[in-house]
């Protein structure tokens, strides 16, 4: 398809910080990113964290008003500030994730959405790749492969999220589509935020370890790290997923440790995490591209680039924007979910054909898209 018939499409995501909703625009055909456009961000406020924490675990059937409520409005109001798009990708807040087991859950109501925006909505990414027999997660390694191709990068690279929970994608950008055998491995890498995060606030009252401040000033207790890569997933081979909280032992191992020695070695862990996908890849990457918050910590971005031969840059280095690839990312799967193309294949999720996943809810008195 030509940039003529590429679209605007706007993408949202709600991240397993429980931080607030990142919201980006991309001109797409859902093969080639065009463009990217204007985008946006909106925090949760301490009481809407706070409710939204609570919901976590949470199915379907269970009480989730007040949960549901704080997603739909916040969406709502970051959403309805942009102009020009024709076409929505709302991932939702994951409550729970449990690929073999319940299924996985995110929050939010792509119906009530795309009336309240007069759009259309793509929405429920997650759930046909399970019901394929994948991991639902991740989902962005798609859209990482159409950004390496329009790098033009020549040899396999590799994207790693450091979210609340880590992901990365090895990409063999030679391959025409990102669905081609060997063209992606991808996988979440171990927890990344999410344990340093919730340290933070249990011992200091902070949301997080800004600029690694605390972990700067302590020390890596090796014991404690040998002991949490004898996790078993740490073996598992990939594709394989995570839940925020699927850790749980990994609090108690640095429980003893001083503030600063317990926030060094929850950082070195999430990086220690990175290494151990890495060795997991088809081929050492030529460049690991990091996104998500964690690329904003000095101390981890250090720790990561001590123990790799690659180098080791925010996508930044790249001309993107860290923040927000993964509401892009959504953007771009909602444009493929519109045009009938696959959104995982076996090697981004275990799925056991590449499938395309994601409703598509209209408002009432839509006109038919040009990619509909
Ligand atoms: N300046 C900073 N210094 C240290 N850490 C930071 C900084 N800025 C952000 N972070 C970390 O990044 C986190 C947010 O990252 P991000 O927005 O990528 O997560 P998310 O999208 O919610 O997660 P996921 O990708 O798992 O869904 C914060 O909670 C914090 O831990
Ligand atoms: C179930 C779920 O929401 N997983 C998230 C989470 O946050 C990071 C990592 O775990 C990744 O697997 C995924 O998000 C990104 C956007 C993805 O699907 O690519």
């Amino acid at each position: 398809m030509s940039r003529n018939e590429a679209i605007w499409a706007l993408g949202a995501m709600s991240g397993t910080s429980l931080d607030g909703v990142d919201a980006a625009m991309v001109l797409t055909d859902g093969e080639t990113v065009f463009e990217t456009g204007a985008s946006d961000y909106r925090s949760y406020a301490p009481d809407e964290t706070a409710i939204l924490r609570a919901a976590l675990g949470r199915w379907p059937g269970d009480d989730l008003d007040a949960a549901a409520e704080v997603v739909h409005r916040v969406h709502l109001d970051v959403l309805s500030s942009f102009e020009g798009a024709e076409l929505v990708g709302f991932h939702g807040q994951t409550l729970a994730h449990e690929p073999r087991g319940r299924g996985t859950h995110q929050l939010g109501d792509g119906a009530a959405l795309a009336e309240a925006l007069g759009l259309p909505v793509v929405w429920d990414f997650r759930s046909s790749d399970v019901r394929f027999g994948g991991e639902g997660a991740p989902l962005a390694p798609f859209y990482h492969f159409a950004c390496a191709r329009s790098l033009g990068a020549a040899e396999p690279l590799a994207f790693l999220n450091l979210g609340g929970v880590g992901n990365i994608t090895w990409i063999d950008p030679s391959k025409a589509r990102p669905e081609d055998e060997g063209a992606l491995l991808a996988f979440d890498t171990g927890p990344a935020n999410a344990p340093l995060n919730d340290l933070m606030m249990e011992r200091k009252g902070l949301p997080y370890d800004e600029n690694g401040a605390l972990s700067g000033e302590g020390s890596v207790d090796e014991g404690a790290l040998g002991r949490f890569l004898e996790e078993s997933y740490f073996r598992k081979s990939p594709p394989k997923s995570l839940d925020r909280d699927d850790f749980p032992g990994l609090r108690d191992l640095v429980r003893d440790f001083g503030d600063a020695d317990a926030a060094a070695t929850v950082t070195a862990m999430a990086v220690a995490a990175v290494r151990r996908a890495i060795a997991h890849c088809p081929a050492p990457p030529s460049r690991l591209l990091v996104c998500g918050g964690g690329r904003k910590n000095p101390v981890m971005m250090a720790m990561l680039g001590a123990g790799l031969d690659c180098p080791v840059e925010p996508v930044e280095a790249v001309g993107l924007d860290g923040d927000m690839l993964e509401a892009q990312a959504f953007a771009f799967l909602a444009v493929r979910v519109m045009r009938g193309l696959p959104t995982s294949c076996p090697a981004t999720t275990g799925v056991s054909v590449a499938v395309g996943g994601g409703e598509i809810s209209r408002p009432a008195d839509t006109p038919k898209m040009r990619l509909g």
